[in-house]
């Protein structure tokens, strides 16, 4: 069979040549391709049912040694399956926001930014009350900071998804953290939720208010100038990052990496902080400077929005698992419930 291309639900693939050991599994043979979509990246091998000379046959991911992986979930509404135009149908995703559980800095009410604290035993808890409040959204990508608190939120929320696949962490700091952490289980890596974590994502960067307690902060410099300090958009803390140079990076981060994936389809959680959440609000939500310094978010506390159409529809936050509303929102979200609950019964 001569090198050619197939569209896929996944993408673009092109056929390279026979596995140098074209084995049959329960009549299915196999062979070697490599995908040529830019999402995927890398080789990948397919599984082909029956003759492979008609060129038109359909094909079936098993295999994926991708570094930016992603497979078809299996309980995904029927609409998202199954067809070249999966591009057009699949332009409703759901994106889940959620700010770390309280840190232990937190608890001790002391300017955090980009310190690297864990949770607290409370938000440990919050986290993983979050992720039952979201039990029953799809999630095919998850990205956080590269700090413990959003990371461990982010895993934390995840024991409690209904679907019970494993987040794991994608290692691509250098070539040999790639090579290491590849998985070579086609079926694995179908149960599995790449976590990407970026700095990007990081809490704004607190500068020389970093460690120091908020209320002696408040009570030497004035109420007035902290706060200042804290919710106005462009006044930066003392060598630190205002709300606009955090939204530079983080909002930055967003348009050019999370949203190609909703636009492909992908459901997204994203685990991060404050004030990095709040500047990609303020983006979604289309708020002004003015706006923004009213906005506050709690920790531990989903949100969800529907992107649909190249919109952001703030869906607000699931107030509990069962909550109907927020199924029955959209027919896609009411569709996979549907399917967690066959599965699960
Ligand atoms: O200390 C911090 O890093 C942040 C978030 O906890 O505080 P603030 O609410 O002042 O932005």
């Amino acid at each position: 069979m001569a090198a050619s291309t197939f569209h896929h639900a996944l993408g673009t693939v092109k056929f390279l040549g026979w596995d140098s050991s074209p084995g049959s599994q329960n009549g299915i043979s196999t062979f070697s391709v490599k995908m040529v979509s830019k999402d995927f990246g890398l080789d990948m091998r397919l599984l082909k049912r029956g003759n492979c000379s008609s060129g038109s046959c359909k094909l079936r991911m098993v295999h994926a040694l991708a570094s930016h992986s992603s497979v078809a979930d299996p309980v995904q509404a029927p609409s998202n399956q199954n067809s070249s135009d999966s591009q057009k149908k699949t332009n409703e995703t759901a994106l889940i926001l959620i700010r770390h559980g309280e840190s232990l800095w937190n608890e001790k009410n002391l300017f955090t930014g980009c310190v690297d604290v864990p949770l607290t035993q409370k938000g440990v808890e919050e986290a993983i009350e979050a992720g039952k409040r979201i039990s029953n959204i799809p999630v095919d990508m998850i990205y956080t900071s590269a700090l413990i608190r959003a990371q461990m939120t982010a895993m934390l929320a995840m024991t409690q998804h209904r679907r019970k696949k494993v987040p794991i962490i994608m290692h691509n700091e250098s070539q040999q953290a790639k090579a290491w952490s590849q998985i070579y289980s086609g079926d694995t890596l179908k149960q599995s939720i790449p976590v990407i974590t970026a700095w990007q994502l990081n809490e704004r960067m607190y500068g020389e208010l970093q460690g120091l307690n908020k209320q002696e902060t408040a009570d030497r410099f004035g109420k007035e100038k902290v706060h200042e300090w804290r919710r106005s958009y462009d006044i930066p803390p003392p060598n630190g990052e205002s709300l606009e140079m955090c939204a530079e990076r983080a909002v930055a981060y967003f348009k050019e990496q999370i949203q190609p994936d909703l636009l492909t389809g992908k459901n997204i959680m994203i685990a991060a902080h404050g004030n990095s959440l709040r500047s990609i609000i303020m983006y979604l939500d289309k708020l002004t400077s003015q706006e923004v310094i009213s906005l506050e978010l709690s920790t531990g506390i989903p949100m969800l929005y529907i992107f649909k159409e190249g919109k952001f529809i703030r869906r607000g936050s699931p107030v509990a698992p069962s909550e109907a509303g927020v199924y029955a929102y959209t027919r896609k979200l009411a569709l996979y419930r549907q399917k967690l609950d066959e599965m699960l019964h």
